[in-house]
């Protein structure tokens, strides 16, 4: 019998799909990726909803091949930019516009079912004439998964869907929680290898050849998709049938969580800012998913990042990431609005909380 070792996948530049629920450490991992010798010549695509880029100025300090796109989830109305934007790679990278790379890694938004996003690398054959899907690695936050798992569909999806699960946040969890983690997990994915990942340190090798192999993938798509838990012949049915709303599957997300985009052309004090977040979780904590931004205090530019009611220490840039040193903060909140937002930081600097507000 005639034996080949003909791969169809290869040659091709493999892609990695980071994904995990909203300040899993996503934009972590990837800027700590970007920054390790043995990553290689790594392109990056990022998605974020809000209006305003905050992942793509920290990580577009380390690598000059960034692509953004933003206001929209990556799994609902930008898949097809995702598809313009790989493409495009090529054609730059063909131009001279940016550096060569020989792999790519695409950061999902929190908020996105994986799942549509792997069909599309799959299944879209010009992308496939010269990309591979290399894997999925989903991130678990130790200390939210919890209640985003309780909440959020997408949360399991994207433990479902991944080859490589890395828990972050251990630090910051208790043993206990920890524990009842994995077994929760692995009641939902039984495979995919199980890490833990401090500040999105791991070594850049953990993210190749991570499962989506040819066998599967490359000879058997529809199968493989199958596999996966999802039927792409159903899924493009109702694809075709839900109402387009600007974001695309109506109904994939919970339609309250909405992202608002702030932005302050004044600096902050300290004081100020400080009291606004803590009175927005004291009003409204529930419903604040997200929160991250870079604010101006007092000149200096100061990243915040919130997921769910924990706060992370604010860390303080050396430089400002380009020429705009406005605050620019997203919130992800359900049942909230711009306005309200505003009221609340308007009420922190009526109380006099600093005058740089
Ligand atoms: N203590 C601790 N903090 C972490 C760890 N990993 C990430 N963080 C912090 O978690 C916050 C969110 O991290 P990001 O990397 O922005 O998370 P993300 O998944 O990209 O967030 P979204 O893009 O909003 O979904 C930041 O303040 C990180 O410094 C970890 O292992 N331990």
């Amino acid at each position: 019998m005639a034996t080949t070792d003909h791969d169809p996948l290869a040659g091709k530049i493999p892609i990695t799909l980071i994904t995990g629920s909203l300040g899993a450490g996503k934009t972590t991992l990837v800027r700590h990726l970007l920054s390790h010798p043995d990553t290689g010549r790594a392109a990056v695509v990022i998605n974020e909803i809000g209006e305003i880029g905050i992942d793509d100025d920290l990580v577009r300090a380390s690598s000059e091949s960034v692509s953004l796109m933003a206001n929209g989830c990556l799994c609902c109305a930008v898949r097809t930019d995702l598809q313009e934007t790989l493409r495009e790679l090529i054609g730059d990278r063909r131009a001279g516009a940016i550096p060569d790379f020989d792999r790519v890694i695409v950061e999902t938004t929190g908020l996105a079912d994986p799942g549509p996003v792997i069909q599309t690398l799959i299944t879209d054959s010009m992308l496939n004439a010269r990309y591979r899907l290399d894997g999925v690695v989903t991130l678990v936050d130790a200390v939210n998964a919890f209640d985003q798992l309780a909440s959020s569909p997408e949360t399991e999806r994207q433990i479902a869907l991944a080859d490589r699960i890395f828990i972050t946040k251990k630090d910051l969890s208790d043993p206990a929680s920890l524990a009842s983690l994995t077994p929760m997990i692995r009641a939902i994915n039984a495979q995919a290898r199980i890490r833990f990942c401090n500040m999105g340190q791991i070594h850049p090798s953990d993210l190749t050849g991570i499962g989506l192999d040819s066998a599967r993938v490359g000879e058997r798509p529809q199968q493989f998709l199958r596999d996966l838990g999802f039927d792409p012949e159903r899924d493009a049915e109702a694809e075709a049938e839900a109402p387009y709303l600007g974001h695309r599957l109506v109904g994939r997300h919970d339609p309250l969580v909405k992202t608002l985009s702030v932005r302050f052309e004044q600096p902050f004090s300290w004081p100020a800012f400080s009291a606004a977040m803590e009175m927005l979780i004291g009003l409204r904590g529930k419903d604040l998913l997200r929160v991250k931004g870079i604010v101006n205090v007092e000149g200096s530019p100061v990243v915040v990042q919130g997921v769910g009611h924990i706060f992370h220490d604010p860390v303080t840039l050396d430089r400002w990431p380009g020429a705009d040193t406005t605050s620019r903060i997203v919130f992800i909140a359900r049942g909230m609005d711009i306005g309200s937002l505003r009221g609340v930081f308007e009420a922190a600097r009526n109380l006099g909380f600093g005058h740089a507000f």
